[in-house]
């Protein structure tokens, strides 16, 4: 007999599609008040731009002022939840919430082994063992149970009443409370600051291996903040499921928490709940950041920029500056990587004198004093050139400073010291040097532009004729390339190209 619908009879191999969206699992319990567990990460998780899929834990009875009951699903339910994605939505990123019996949570444990296996997922953990209005569950076998999870979780994130429960050791410093964590197999730990009342500014704290960074944020007076910790881990999850690398994905967690809060709104006659604000944008909700090797601010900005950078050549040679400068480019760098002292101080004169005759904006790379020294225009550095340089000293002689940066954590750190511009990159896969980042490409240096407002943006990093349109089109304010000018076999006349394009893409895109 004939398939009376041929459609249902052999269904598309589902497998073999790609998602339009990261998948991200939420395993974490029902909040029917609707601020926090399962139903913030979902809101959270479709906010940016994930498609959610749930594993229920428990289900709760609570609402704006307190929870009423709470109920385990069974273990046979939770294992089915899981299996039912793991054989059709493999998760990019698992976000986990309260797990309400040590049973499952060694269930969990177990699963999670298997499936690490299997597929490549980044796992988050929020080890909830309290809620907001006062109400704790756990008990030492759970406890024994979320330690034994540690290996298993790629970033754990607790707060401080948290940390002291999972580590047994809550008056030690929070450092050898994390070791004690990394001793049992955890890998990044978040210490959430917000329960350090007393202090103006929440810190966070992120150890990896040995490397430790504070982000801090302003304390907002708002009593809504109900399904915090759930809203800052599903956002970590959902940035890390869109392949940000951990600590860039943290630092947008946090604008996104930062927002949220301070959108938040009543919903009961007790704590409201956070909104879901999107994909930040805005600088003014950016963490700042310190850590070891990190320079003190200088107590003014530097100079500005009034016009665009537009078209930035980056030469190594007077020989390429002495062809480019009659084309006037909007600025131009010499980034000299070798030569004596006497060598560099000869050339970096040069070109300062050579720029001065064309009216072209100088920067110089790396080598600060001399450009203080000799007048240049300014100075552009790396981030790990910038612990190394006077940056008082740059800032009071008046020149302007760029610096480099390659994701949405340096961009905050350098934006932090009120630079004249932020270099964006590297865009595209370039020869031009050896990158430790991964390109950031078109979306991501579209998404950094605006929160980067007040100050210049310059793309860079393997931009060419045929990518030079589209970079525009982000509204950066300059586009710095090596090879597309130096290599070119006319070099003058592909900067004149460029700055053609630049006048016709720069006046259509702003
Ligand atoms: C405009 C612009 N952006 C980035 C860089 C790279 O500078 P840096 O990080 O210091 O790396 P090196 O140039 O030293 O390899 C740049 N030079 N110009
Ligand atoms: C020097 C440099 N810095 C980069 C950064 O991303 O910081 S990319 C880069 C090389 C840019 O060369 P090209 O235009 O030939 O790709």
């Amino acid at each position: 007999m004939q398939a009376a619908n041929t459609s249902l009879a052999s269904p598309q191999p589902v497998a073999a599609l790609q998602p339009a969206k990261p998948l991200v699992w939420s395993i974490a319990a029902s909040d029917s008040g609707g601020g926090a567990g399962i139903q913030a990460d979902v809101l959270t998780l479709q906010d940016l731009g994930c498609h959610a899929c749930t594993a229920i834990t428990a289900i709760t009875a609570q609402n704006s002022l307190g929870v009423q009951a709470l109920e385990p699903v069974s273990n046979k339910l939770f294992q089915a939840q899981l299996d039912a994605l793991k054989s059709d939505l493999p998760a990019r990123a698992i976000k986990i919430g309260l797990l309400p019996t040590a049973e499952m949570i060694w269930q969990l444990a177990d699963w999670l082994q298997q499936y690490k296996q299997q597929h490549q997922a980044l796992v988050v953990a929020d080890p909830v063992l309290g809620s907001s209005s006062g109400q704790h569950w756990h008990s030492e076998a759970l406890l024994d149970a979320w330690r034994a999870l540690l290996p298993h979780i790629d970033v754990l994130t607790p707060n401080l009443p948290e940390l002291g429960l999972l580590s047994g050791r809550p008056t030690q410093a929070i450092d050898e409370q994390v070791a004690l964590l990394q001793a049992l197999g955890a890998s990044a730990v978040l210490v959430k600051g917000g329960h350090i009342s007393q202090i103006r500014d929440v810190t966070d704290l992120l150890y990896q291996q040995d490397k430790l960074v504070a982000l801090a944020c302003e304390r907002l007076q708002t009593p809504h903040q109900h399904g915090t910790g759930c809203t800052l881990s599903s956002a970590l999850t959902a940035l890390l499921a869109h392949g940000y690398p951990l600590e860039d994905a943290l630092v947008l967690a946090r604008a996104y928490l930062q927002a949220a809060l301070e959108q938040g709104y009543a919903t009961g006659a007790g704590p409201g709940s956070l909104a879901h604000p999107g994909w930040p944008t805005s600088q003014q909700y950016l963490p700042r950041i310190s850590g070891a090797n990190w320079p003190k601010t200088p107590t003014a900005p530097f100079a500005g920029i009034s016009e665009p950078l537009g078209v930035y050549p980056v030469v190594d040679s007077i020989a390429l500056l002495q062809q480019l400068l009659p084309e006037q480019p909007g600025c131009i760098q010499l980034r000299l990587k070798q030569g004596s002292p006497a060598d560099l101080h000869a050339q970096i004169a040069e070109a300062v004198m050579l720029c001065r005759r064309y009216q072209v904006r100088l920067f110089i790379n790396d080598h600060w004093q001399l450009a203080i020294e000799l007048g240049a225009y300014g100075v552009h550095l790396g981030q790990e050139d910038l612990a190394l340089a006077d940056l008082t000293a740059i800032q009071q002689a008046g020149l302007r400073l760029g610096i480099s940066s390659h994701g949405p954590f340096e961009l905050a750190r350098a934006l932090q010291l009120r630079p004249s511009y932020v270099a964006l990159g590297h865009v595209f896969p370039t020869q031009t040097k050896q990158m430790p980042s991964q390109p950031q490409g078109l979306k991501r240096l579209a998404l950094s532009v605006p929160l980067c407002a007040g100050t210049p943006t310059v793309a860079i990093g393997g931009i060419d004729q045929h990518s030079f349109a589209q970079t525009c089109a982000s509204k950066v304010h300059g586009i710095a390339m090596v090879s597309a000018i130096t290599k070119a076999t006319q070099p003058a006349q592909r900067l004149r190209f460029f700055n053609k394009l630049w006048e016709q893409h720069y006046a259509y895109h702003r």
